[in-house]
């Protein structure tokens, strides 16, 4: 079957900033390998050489690419989902882009933490992706109805699926929220149900395995996302290997999210207020009353202090980035100077 740029969710945002001259042949990216990256156009999948390091580039992402399939340019992105880099690297990771739906996934068991979907609530509304909750092992649990309740009650209206993943007619259910040529990207811990959602969305058995290829220095390197088609012929992104979502620049989405909370908040005498017990608390004022739950008021506290030092680390490491390019730049002037050029 052939597809139209259309059905690859190519849109007038992406259009608008082809240059009708150029004669360059856009492409969706729907791998990224060590060095290069898979594109697909209406004429099939195709190998990419990038212009730049390839982890600038996400999975979903738009470019423009010349008859040599050497990319030229990537297109500004209409959302973008990423988060702090795992263990002390304090840089940020492109999880993917151009996103339309972020299926926020968690099982009907101890794997469900309202605190890790408040994060993913964040990272949503942070890159304007409609958030789905999918609550899998629905089938396993004796009640599921009460995880969905809790679930639910983190938003007005936000939606809550119950499932087992293991059947095609409730994995159907995750179809009527991805349109033909919109993309979703499915997040979630390890062991939830990633893989099996994938298969029944895609109608393929093969997610399971890992692309593995062998890099220039005979490493084996694992591709992890793909853009893959589902049945409905909407999009969907798998991001295995993502143990844990570290927000950032994300002051605003936090509040959005907590927006219960933030209103009260807006009460307390000090605009400052940390809710610890100054005087004029609306927050305390609240919890006392039994309006609010501690327990949400504590998420939200934490949540805010790890946004404020993710964002923190990154600032540093890019004023050190920054910094470090002004040292090699000046050393190569002073060598410049030496040899006399
Ligand atoms: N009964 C039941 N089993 C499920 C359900 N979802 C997943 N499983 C099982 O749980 C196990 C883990 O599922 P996966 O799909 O591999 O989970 P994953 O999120 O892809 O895990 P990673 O690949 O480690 O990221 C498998 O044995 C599945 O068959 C469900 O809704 N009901
Ligand atoms: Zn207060």
């Amino acid at each position: 079957m052939t597809l139209t740029y259309s059905d690859l969710g190519w849109s007038p945002f992406f259009q608008s900033q082809q240059d009708a001259d150029a004669e360059l042949t856009a492409y969706r990216i729907s791998a990224v390998h060590r060095d290069k990256l898979t594109g697909l156009s209406p004429d099939g999948e195709i190998q990419l050489l990038p212009d730049r390091l390839t982890g600038e580039f996400a999975v979903g992402d738009w470019v423009l690419a010349n008859d040599a399939h050497q990319v030229c340019e990537r297109l500004e992105r209409q959302t973008e989902l990423s988060r702090r880099a795992a263990g002390t690297d304090a840089r940020v990771q492109l999880i993917a882009a151009n996103v339309d739906v972020l299926f926020i996934t968690t099982s009907c068991n101890a794997d469900f933490n309202l605190a890790r979907m408040e994060r993913y609530l964040t990272l949503a509304h942070q890159s304007g992706c409609y958030p789905v909750v999918v609550l899998t092992k629905a089938d396993i649990c004796d009640d599921a109805a009460a995880y969905r309740a809790q679930a639910e009650s983190l938003a007005t209206s936000l939606t809550v699926l119950t499932l087992d993943a293991k059947s095609a007619d409730d994995v159907s259910q995750l179809l009527a929220w991805v349109k033909p040529s919109q993309t979703a990207a499915l997040v979630g811990s390890s062991g939830v149900g990633k893989t099996t959602l994938t298969n029944g969305l895609t109608g393929s058995t093969d997610a399971v395995r890992d692309v593995r290829e062998v890099d220039s220095k005979g490493r084996h390197t694992t591709t992890a996302r793909y853009l893959r088609r589902m049945v409905n012929g909407g999009w969907l992104i798998d991001t295995p290997g993502m143990r844990a979502l570290r927000i950032i620049d994300a002051d605003e989405a936090v509040e959005e999210v907590f927006s219960d909370l933030t209103e009260v908040a807006q009460s307390c005498r000090f605009s400052d207020c940390a809710h610890s017990g100054e005087p004029g608390c609306a927050v305390k004022a609240a919890l006392k009353a039994g309006t609010l739950e501690q327990a949400r008021v504590d998420r939200w506290q934490k949540l805010q202090r790890d946004e404020e030092r993710n964002t923190e680390n990154l600032e540093q490491s890019r004023r050190r980035d920054k910094g470090f390019g002004k040292m090699i730049k000046s050393m190569k002037r002073d060598h410049k100077g030496r040899k006399g050029y």
